[in-house]
Formats: structure tokens, C-alpha cells, sequence
């Protein structure tokens, strides 16, 4: 799939858009605190006046010698500072509190939008998986982004306050506003650049992330350890961070750069001012007040101006995150399509016509011109050598990747005119790499049912007999009921146990209309595997009017299925039936006596058995 056109910068648009989300979000999460917070950043703001007004206030009552005046402006700071001092813990505390559940809230939604992607495609496109990994940091930005906007106009509210109190002094000393846009300028440049490096750093960092997940990962770092291997990934995921640090690192010192720059002009412009306010006073046309009121607002103006710098770059952050964010809703909207619903029972069954597919920036085709035929009822092998295509053609036909070039059709429909959640809903499956759901065992093969429902107790017993997992599920300390794995202090499986668990989580369906099984016995001895597919090719009940799709590496299962696919280099190089394959012989021919040969003891051996 291709970009979608929403790019690195988000649309104003676009931007409006998803912080009124936000909004909707924040108040939906919390109406009280989200009112409260309001309230107290108004506050802020009325209060940042009522200080500034009550210097200018002071400043004239000192002019026209007034008491009340004085007391006045002394109580309007007292009021200022005590409501600037109150509400800024509170508010601080709040917009954490309220930020976190709203960061919760946005991940959920950056998950699902994920998740709703039909093809796996996306979870292998470097490009998206950097956006995601730069974005998933970013969510606690993205949802306070609204509120820094909020404090962000309140900082600016009290910088135009400060230079129109100076303005009063002498219009010249309004030119002190704009002391203030060279710090925003090169802010923003700096943000600019620390933006750059958080994208360009994402790659770096996801394979720092990868493989240090390979060496403490339970699954993984056994054979990381055993054959020293973790070192190696070890000091690759050193590098790999170095990378990205040291991309970091000379962002920061480029922002630094700007940032100085910035605030050297501020310094060079306020002393200019000051000088300036003091050749005014020795002249007699201003006063000490006025000397006093440009030192002391000079000098939070500087303050305004740092904190409006901070609460931008927090606003920049988020927009980076909020870019990402957009473009992620988009393409998952692009990939998402409706359709016409799967059919219930399969009539004239699946087939493949001139189907290709080439994985994502890889340069040759894994599949070229397959043509296929799959009946309702029939169980197909797929057999070949590693690397074949036999993996790639099951995702194509369960709807994980859609077909380059040629057509796939259900019952007549092609597949890209179904519904990709209604044709999944109608699939099932098993494979080697199957998942542990750390549930009870029969809640981990009731998971199993289509959508969000869960099989029924008796479909539940069915499938653990048919997957021959009835008998040690039985012998648990609480049978079916029993915790699995350790991580929730439950009993551990063995992995051939898991991999039956998995296989009755695929057979709970019996009337899925594709039932893929890719290598799921590969953890079962070789006579369990044979007893298991004679088992499943005699219970055929429920099975007559969907298509079973095997692949296996061995020939013992094979030869029960009804049609064998021989895969070579992404082609069928031939299919048929056992008999007819072999009397062609051809490659099947030869992958199954090699095979057979294997399990046939020399003749000498022979005569030495009992
Ligand atoms: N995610 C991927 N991205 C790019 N190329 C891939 C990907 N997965 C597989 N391939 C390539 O596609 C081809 C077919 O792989 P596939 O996994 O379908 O083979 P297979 O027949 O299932 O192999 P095996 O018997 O080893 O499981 C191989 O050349 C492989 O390198």
C-alpha cells in the first residue's frame, strides 16, 4: 500500500481536527477536572494581569502620592501573586493526572487503528513502524497538547500585558516587545531540528529496542545465551543506540546553538533598553518609577518569554506526534475497506488465478502465477522446500496479504470485494509459531470462536479431544479450569502441549470455511502428528462445505490429504493426488522417497532386529 498523501506536516486542518478530538477525549475521560483545569488556567491568566496592572498602578499612586491608591495596588499584587502561587501546584498536578488517562485513551486508539489494518503488510513497512515507535513515545505529548496550547496563548496573553505596561512608559519602550521574537524564532528553529533527529532516530532505535528484546526475552534468550549469540546482539544493540544517541546529541547541540543565539540578542536588545530608560531618566523625561518599572518587567519578560519558549516546544513535540497521529488515521482508513460478507458455507470453493506477491520492498516475487482450485470439503497439502512459498500463499489465502497481481475468489466474489474482517471471521487456523494465551485452558481454546464471542462448553470438549489435548487437559489440578502459564502463577505446558492447545483453539470452528494448519504439529513426534491428521481426515463432520489448507514437511500426514500442491521457487511446479504424483514421478515423487528412504533401515540393519 502506498503513503497516504498526509505527510510529515499535518494540514492546519487536520491539526484542528484532532485537538478538537482531544478535547472531546480529555472531557469525556474526566468532565469535573477537565472544568477544574479550565477554570484554574483562566485564573492564571486573570492573575498574570492583576500583577502587571498592579505594578502600573503602583508606579502611579507613587506619581499622584495617593494612599488608598498604594494600598490598592498592593493588594491587587497580593491577590495576583497568591493566585499564581495557589493555582499553579494544582493546576500542574491536575494536567498530569488528567494527561496520563488521556495518554492511556490515545494509545488505545493508536492500537486499534493498528490492529484494524486488515493486511499484516503495514507490521513489516520500516517507514510505518518508525512513525508508530516515534508516536508511541510521543502520546503523553500528544495528549496534553491541548492544554499546552492553552498555556502557550496564557504566556503570550501575559507578554502582550508586560509590553503594553512598557509602552506606557515611553512608546519606544514597546520596541521591547519585539525583544521577545528573536528567542521564539530560534526556538522554533531548534525545535525544528530536535524534530528532525526524533524521526531520524526512530530506526536506530526500534533495532536497539529488538535486539535487546531477543536477549532478555524468555522465548528468546535461552538460545541467545546457548550459543553466545547474546553478546554479538548485545554489543549490536550498543551500537545501534550509540547511533541514535549521537544523532540526538548533535541535534540538542545544534538547538543549543539557536537557543543561544536567540537569547544573546534578547540580553544585547534589553541592555540597550535599560541604557536607553536611564539616558531618558538623566534627561528628565522619565522618571525613577519608570527606570523601575522597565528593570522589573524587562526581567519577566524574560521569564514570559523562556516559558513561552518551553510550553511552544512542548506544543512542537506534540505536533510532531499529532503528524504521525494523522497520517497513521489515515492510512489505516485507506486500508480499510468494506465489502460484501463472506459466505456462510463454501458452494464452489476457493480459487487462485495468475495470483502473484512480492513482500514489501523486496525486489523478486515469493509467489508467481499460482493457479489453484481448493473444493469445499477436500483438505490440500502444500509441500517444498524452505523458502517455497508455502507460508506466504496460507497469509494470502486467510486475507494477511492481498494478492499482487491476479485474482483470488470465494465462491466467485473476488476476495477484494469481501469484507476482510467478514472473510477472517470465516477462517481459521494453527501454525509453528503459535501463541500461548496464558488463560485457562478451556478459555484458551474458546478464544477461538469468531469475533468477539467464545465457543460453547461441548464445542470447547470436541476440539481438545480432536487436537488429543482432552486427556492431559483432564489431568491438570483444575482440569479445564486450570491457570496456564507461569507468568500468572499458573501450571506450564509443555511445548508440544501448547502447540495441541493452539491446534483446539483452530479446531473449535468446524465450520470455518478455510482452515489453515502451517506446520502446527512441528512440536508433536512424528507417530502423534500421523495420528492426529487420520484422526481429523476420518472426522470430517462439520468440514463438508469448508476447505482445509496443510502444510507439512512430512510425507506420512501428506499422502492423507486429497490434493497435494507441490511449491517450487513461489510456482506450483505440480498438483494432484498422492497416486497420481507419484506415478508422474516427478518432484513429489522424489521428496517422498527421500523421505521414506530416511525412515527404512538399511537391509543389514534389518536382519540384526529381533
Ligand atoms: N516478511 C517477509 N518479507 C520479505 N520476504 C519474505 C518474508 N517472508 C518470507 N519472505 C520470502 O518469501 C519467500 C517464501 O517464504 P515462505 O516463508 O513463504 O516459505 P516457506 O515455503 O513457508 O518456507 P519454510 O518451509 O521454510 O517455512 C522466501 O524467499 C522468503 O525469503
Amino acid at each position: 500500500m502506498t503513503e497516504p498523501r498526509t505527510t510529515r506536516t499535518a494540514p492546519l486542518a487536520g491539526r484542528v481536527f484532532v485537538l478538537g478530538h482531544l478535547v472531546r477525549l480529555t472531557w469525556r475521560t474526566d468532565r469535573t477536572m477537565t472544568l477544574l483545569l479550565t477554570a484554574l488556567m483562566l485564573s492564571q491568566t486573570v492573575a498574570v494581569a492583576l500583577t502587571g496592572l498592579s505594578q502600573r498602578w503602583l508606579v502611579d499612586s507613587v506619581g499622584l502620592d495617593t494612599l488608598s491608591g498604594l494600598v490598592g495596588a498592593v493588594a491587587a499584587g497580593a491577590v495576583g501573586y497568591a493566585l499564581t502561587a495557589a493555582c499553579g501546584r494544582v493546576q500542574a498536578n491536575i494536567l498530569v493526572d488528567l494527561s496520563d488517562r488521556v495518554d492511556v485513551k490515545i494509545s488505545e486508539e493508536v492500537l486499534t487503528s493498528v490492529a484494524t489494518i486488515p493486511s499484516l503488510d503495514h507490521l513489516e513497512t520500516p517507514g510505518l513502524l518508525n512513525r508508530l515507535s516515534v508516536l508511541r513515545r510521543g502520546t503523553p505529548a500528544l495528549s496534553a497538547s491541548a492544554w499546552r496550547l492553552a498555556d502557550a496563548a496564557a504566556t503570550v496573553t501575559s507578554v502582550v500585558i508586560s509590553v503594553w505596561l512598557l509602552m506606557d512608559v515611553s512608546v519606544l519602550m514597546g520596541l521591547l516587545a519585539l525583544l521577545t521574537l528573536p528567542p521564539l524564532w530560534t526556538g522554533h528553529r531548534a525545535q525544528a531540528v530536535l524534530r528532525a533527529a526524533r524521526d531520524a532516530g526512530a530506526e536506530h532505535q526500534r533495532l536497539e529496542r529488538g535486539l535487546h528484546h531477543l536477549c532478555v526475552d524468555s522465548a528468546t534468550s535461552q538460545e541467545a545465551r546457548i550459543t553466545g549469540a547474546g553478546a554479538v546482539l548485545d554489543e549490536e544493540a550498543d551500537r545501534a543506540w550509540t547511533a541514535s544517541v549521537r544523532t540526538l546529541y548533535r541535534a540538542d547541540l545544534v538547538a543549543s546553538c539557536w537557543r543561544l543565539a536567540g537569547w544573546a540578542c534578547f540580553t544585547v536588545s534589553y541592555l540597550g533598553a535599560l541604557a536607553l530608560v536611564l539616558h531618558l531618566a538623566l534627561q528628565g523625561s522619565a522618571t525613577l518609577g519608570d527606570l523601575m518599572l522597565a528593570l522589573t518587567l524587562g526581567s519577566r519578560l524574560r521569564s514570559q518569554v523562556r516559558i513561552t519558549v518551553d510550553s511552544l516546544g512542548k506544543v512542537s513535540e506534540a505536533c510532531q506526534a499529532l503528524s504521525h497521529y494523522l497520517w497513521l488515521r489515515a492510512y489505516a482508513r485507506e486500508a480499510r475497506r468494506s465489502g460484501a460478507s463472506a459466505p456462510r458455507t463454501l458452494t464452489g470453493g476457493i480459487r487462485l488465478d495468475a495470483v502473484s506477491f512480492t513482500y514489501p520492498g523486496a525486489a523478486t516475487p515469493a509467489l508467481t502465477g499460482i493457479d489453484l482450485d481448493l473444493r469445499p470439503g477436500t483438505t490440500v497439502a502444500l509441500v517444498g522446500d524452505n523458502g517455497a512459498g508455502k507460508s506466504t500463499l496460507v497469509n494470502l489465502l486467510i486475507g494477511m496479504h492481498e494478492p499482487t497481481g491476479g485474482t483470488m475468489t470465494v465462491d466467485g466474489v473476488p476476495v477484494t470485494a469481501i469484507a476482510p474482517e467478514s472473510w477472517r471471521d470465516r477462517c481459521t487456523g494453527a501454525f509453528q509459531d503459535f501463541v500461548a494465551f496464558e488463560l485457562t485452558a478451556r478459555e484458551s481454546v474458546a478464544v477461538g470462536a469468531p469475533g468477539d464471542t467464545c465457543a460453547p462448553p461441548e464445542a470447547v470438549d470436541d476440539a481438545l479431544r480432536r487436537a488429543g489435548a482432552d486427556r492431559f487437559v483432564a489431568a491438570l489440578p483444575d482440569a479445564g479450569d486450570t491457570q496456564l502459564g507461569r507468568v500468572h502463577g499458573g501450571v506450564e505446558l509443555s511445548r508440544g502441549q501448547w502447540q495441541r492447545v493452539a491446534l483446539a483453539r483452530a479446531f473449535v470452528r468446524r465450520d470455518a470455511a478455510l482452515m489453515v494448519l502451517d506446520e502446527p504439529t512441528a512440536a508433536l513426534d512424528p507417530q502423534a502428528e500421523h495420528d492426529l491428521y487420520e484422526r481429523f481426515t476420518q472426522e470430517t463432520g462439520g468440514r463438508e462445505s469448508g476447505v482445509t489448507v496443510l502444510v507439512t514437511h512430512r510425507f506420512s500426514t501428506v499422502y492423507m490429504a486429497d490434493h497435494i500442491v507441490v511449491l517450487e521457487k513461489g510456482r506450483v511446479s505440480e498438483q494432484g493426488t498422492h497416486d497420481a504424483l507419484m506415478d508422474r514421478r516427478g518432484r513429489y515423487w522424489k521428496l517422498f522417497t527421500t523421505q521414506a528412504r530416511g525412515y527404512t533401515l538399511p537391509e543389514a540393519d534389518r536382519k540384526e532386529e529381533p
